[in-house]
């Protein structure tokens, strides 16, 4: 019965959207019609508020800025802004969720210009703004995109024209900085150019944008064709294209590297964004695409070499997307360190395999591989959750010295800096 007049209700709100409806609130009298209101904004000299809301049992539902939007009354009780409830020095919350009722209702609703106004049963007030529930809402982050991206192929990156950023402009101005990380942040891939070639100077860089992550390479490490590590990085072998540190429970978010030395041929870096070619299987094939994004995997890293032990294992799905958007965050693709697959059954494993394939003729594509050769001076910063490195193999000796960076320090100095991410 409930679920039959809900429905009711919705059907006639689409209804009334669309125009066929235009007297809806004079029958129902529960319902609150609060349109045609006047109301005057800073810029234009009046617009019409078009604000439907209607009282529910179980939840409120607010009709504004052409968004549906449903609200629990715990969740509306639970993010109040007054005083008592929310510390606006700290940006902290004050209140105790777990003393709300889980059946609270409120006592009474009123709007006053734009501002609702929820009276709870022990007297309570808690206000809204319309436009804080419509950037706050469910309906309304998901149709927010969280990091604006330019997805590229070698021929829109070259294209593109992104310029470098030189390193005295990077170090010494906030411009420079805010250049380097907008394109940084739109592309997955960002150059740094006149830089002294020496791994002080290419600490100084990271350290210019977030924290350098210590793992078990080192802080800033230092690299050539030795074996002085478990891994093939430390040779001369070409290496096809990867994501870093998949086995860890978290991938390293940013990858630094400062060719400081090459005598000898060969050596090119491979870049390929992991985002257009993921984007590829969703369009060319969604159920693939959503296997890859739910079937998780063990990635891990044996060494027994020296005085290096480790074993390190991590677990994750090879496309990573926030539930409520769909939006691909992080894709750990490294063929090398894959662990063995034993947490799916044979049917779902094959199927995956085939995903896996699709993905991989896309990340293979020609059009999509961007070849370019470092060189002392100009260091290259790789966002590690989205693009993918591979290198040419290489004749003579060859030295390459960076780092790894905590992607929430790197986002944070973006943000700090007026920069969505
Ligand atoms: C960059 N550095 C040389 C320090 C480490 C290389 C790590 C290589 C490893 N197979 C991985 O893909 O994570
Ligand atoms: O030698 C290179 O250019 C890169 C090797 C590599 O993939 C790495 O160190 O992560
Ligand atoms: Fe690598």
């Amino acid at each position: 019965m409930w679920c039959r007049r809900l429905s009711h209700l919705q059907s006639r709100l689409q209804d009334l959207l669309r125009g066929r409806v235009t007297c809806w609130a004079l029958q129902q009298p529960s319902f609150k019609s609060l349109f045609p209101l006047a109301i005057h904004w800073h810029h234009t000299a009046s617009k019409s508020l078009n604000c439907v809301w209607q009282q529910h049992e179980d939840h409120f539902e607010l009709q504004y800025a052409n968004t549906v939007m449903r609200f629990d009354y715990v969740w509306l009780r639970d993010h109040c802004l007054s005083a008592s409830c929310y510390n606006s020095k700290t940006h902290q919350r004050s209140l105790d969720t777990a003393s709300v009722d889980l059946c609270i209702q409120p006592k009474t609703i009123r709007l006053d210009e734009t501002t609702l106004f929820f009276t709870w049963p022990d007297g309570h007030v808690t206000r809204y703004d319309l436009d804080w529930l419509v950037k706050n809402s469910y309906e309304g982050q998901k149709q927010k995109v969280i990091q604006p991206r330019i997805l590229w192929n070698a021929e829109i990156y070259q294209q593109a024209q992104v310029p470098s950023v030189d390193f005295q402009s990077f170090l010494e101005t906030k411009e420079g900085l805010k250049n380097f990380l907008q394109n940084f942040l739109l592309y997955g891939i960002a150059f740094v150019e006149n830089v002294p070639p020496t791994q002080e100077h290419t600490e100084k860089l990271a350290e210019r944008i977030s924290l350098i992550r210590e793992t078990i390479y080192g802080r800033m490490w230092y690299f050539t064709s030795d074996f002085s590590r478990g891994d093939t990085a430390y040779t001369k072998l070409a290496l096809d294209r990867h994501t870093d540190t998949t086995y860890f429970q978290e991938p390293c978010g940013i990858q630094v590297f400062h060719c400081l030395k090459h005598e000898g041929t060969g050596g090119r870096t491979l870049l390929v964004d992991g985002f257009y070619a993921a984007e590829q299987v969703l369009q060319k094939a969604p159920e693939e695409f959503e296997l890859l994004s739910k079937v998780p995997l063990k990635h891990e890293y044996i060494e027994n070499v020296g005085e290096c032990h480790n074993h390190m294992i991590g677990v994750g799905p090879v496309l990573n997307i926030y539930p409520w958007n769909k939006e691909l965050y992080m894709i750990r693709y490294n063929n090398y360190d894959r662990a063995v697959i034993n947490t799916v059954p044979y049917d779902v494993v094959h199927r995956w395999y085939t995903a896996h394939r699709t993905l991989t003729i896309e990340l293979r594509k020609p059009e999509n591989e961007f070849w370019v050769k470092l060189k002392p001076g100009r260091v290259l910063f790789i966002d590690n959750w989205r693009v993918l490195h591979g290198r040419e193999s290489f004749t003579g000796y060859r030295q390459l010295c960076g780092c790894y960076l905590t992607r929430d320090d790197v986002l944070n100095t973006a943000r700090l800096l007026g920069l969505q991410a």
